[in-house]
């Protein structure tokens, strides 16, 4: 299963390749180590009556993610300020856009603003496989979305692997006050 949805997320990313308009095959030359892909079993168990966020809002880090959840639901995404239920249907794989295309294509595609939310008395379960890019790896704007078109980039280059440490460093150190979490703010160009 994981070597075939690393299969899918190669299919995905030739589609986005298209719809962003880059050369052939441009993406899977620049993300062509798979090492850093992964996938998750998630569980989460019946809210109560005070608290019901299975997971809060947030956006991945990596390149595309792609999530199965049970017939429970609660997968949320956001989109001009509401919160769009993702109803579940068996055989469905939800797709997410996430923070590396987001800068490569300096916000031409963005980044989905999701959350799991736990239904009172029910357990849930999903799956989530973080289609990623290798640690090594520079992200910066590409030229085609900002200096070939007199764009300003919005975001700093960065390794990728410094990015993932400081996700990471939310979840060991969480930071007291929310603004102090790393999103991938962090590293925009304020204009
Ligand atoms: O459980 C879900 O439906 C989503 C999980 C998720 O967003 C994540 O692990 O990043
Ligand atoms: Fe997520």
């Amino acid at each position: 299963m994981f070597t075939h949805f690393g299969k899918v997320g190669e299919l995905l990313e030739s589609i986005l390749n298209d719809c962003l308009g880059l050369p052939l095959n441009f993406l899977k030359e620049y993300n062509h180590d798979r090492s850093w892909d992964f996938m998750v079993a998630l569980n989460y168990y019946p809210a109560t009556n005070t608290e019901n966020n299975g997971i809060s809002e947030h956006e991945d880090g990596n390149c595309i993610t792609f999530v199965i959840q049970d017939e429970v639901g609660g997968l949320q995404v956001r989109k001009n300020g509401e919160w769009i239920p993702v109803i579940p249907a068996a055989g469905r794989i939800i797709v997410n856009v996430s923070d590396v295309i987001q800068v490569l294509s300096n916000n031409k595609f963005k980044s989905a603003t999701h959350r799991a939310v736990r239904k009172t008395g029910r357990s849930r379960h999903s799956f989530a496989f973080f289609y990623n890019i290798q640690g090594d790896k520079w992200i910066e704007p590409l030229p085609q979305f900002t200096e070939e078109i007199g764009e300003p980039p919005k975001y700093k280059g960065f390794y990728y692997k410094d990015y993932q440490a400081l996700r990471m460093r939310n979840k060991s150190h969480p930071p007291s006050r929310p603004e102090d979490i790393i999103h991938i703010t962090h590293y925009a160009i304020s204009s």
